[in-house]
């Protein structure tokens, strides 16, 4: 069925931006090319994402989650391809939940294909994901930019990422590329690359490169990533201290702050704004090809 009318919001999670699309009943596929033009930040609304909004209930992907979750965040990388998870888009699905008047300010379960999430939604201002466990693929890595290479800690957030320490976020260069990584057999389904420099005592600042999105101001994956990379580097890992611990982690746009607790578990807090809300033009609607 072509669509013919759809409305949209636009919101953000530490300058990680995404176009939201409400489609309660599962009504309409996003092909990737659609997810692309919406993402366009010139012929589109722009945005690193989609947050497709769809009932648990309603989509094939998520019916065994809707007992827990009523809500399944279906997420898309600007490019239009497929990602388990996404931290920041998390946060910003559960704003989205309550400015629509779906959920009250409190905790709720948002399902995504990593997973049930749970979530901690303050009034307005933060939001805390229960990100689950890290997982740490055996293998060593190596990530380039030029001529230059890191050894990089391989983690796995759902989503795959490359952790590599480096004197200045500068050495990152200008990130328009992916940067490669070896093996080339390291990463099938391709990776997310942070590039991350110390600021402190549990503080550190990162720049990522975005697996289907490029360089983003933001990935709240990543930033798990980091954190429990650097708090292994630091000999801090609270299963073998018996205590949590806390890192800050700044990135380009905006700081998150991290938690990983003696068993494994990760928390993740940080802002999540709904910016505005509109309509899409129904020539743009039916040239977008929705299916
Ligand atoms: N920005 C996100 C991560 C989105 C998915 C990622 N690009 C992937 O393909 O794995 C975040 O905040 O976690």
């Amino acid at each position: 069925m072509t669509q013919t009318s759809l409305s949209f919001l636009k919101g953000h999670g530490t300058e990680n931006d995404f176009v939201i699309v409400p489609d309660p009943d599962n009504a309409i596929e996003l092909p990737a090319t659609a997810v692309a033009k919406l993402c366009d930040r010139r012929a589109g609304i722009g945005g690193d994402g989609v947050l497709h909004v769809v009932r648990s209930a309603a989509h094939p992907e998520a019916k065994a989650m809707a007992g827990e979750a009523e809500w399944f965040m279906d997420y898309r990388n600007s490019d239009g391809s497929i990602a388990e998870m996404c931290g920041n888009g998390v946060r910003v699905f559960a704003r989205y939940l309550q400015y629509a008047g779906h959920v009250e300010p409190g905790d709720l379960a948002i399902a995504t294909r990593g997973g049930v999430k749970r979530v901690h939604l303050d009034k307005r201002g933060d939001v805390t994901v229960s990100m689950g466990r890290a997982e740490f693929p055996e293998g060593e890595v190596t990530v380039s930019v030029g001529d230059r290479s890191w050894p990089a800690r391989n983690v796995n957030m759902g989503n795959p990422h490359a952790v590599a320490f480096v004197d200045s976020l500068d050495d990152a260069g200008t990130l328009y590329d992916a940067p490669p990584f070896s093996p080339a057999s390291a990463y099938p389904a391709g990776v997310n690359v942070e590039f991350v420099a110390d600021r402190g005592p549990r503080h550190v600042a990162m720049r990522v490169h975005e697996r289907g999105s490029g360089e983003t101001r933001s990935c709240g994956t990543g930033a798990c990533a980091v954190a429990v990379a650097a708090i292994r580097r630091d000999g801090v890992d609270p299963a073998e201290t018996g205590e949590q611990v806390t890192y800050t982690v700044d990135l380009p746009g905006g700081t998150l702050v991290i938690t990983e607790y003696p068993d494994g578990r990760i928390d993740m807090t940080g802002p999540a704004v709904i910016v505005g809300s509109g309509e899409f033009d129904a020539t743009w609607l039916a040239e977008t090809a929705f299916v």
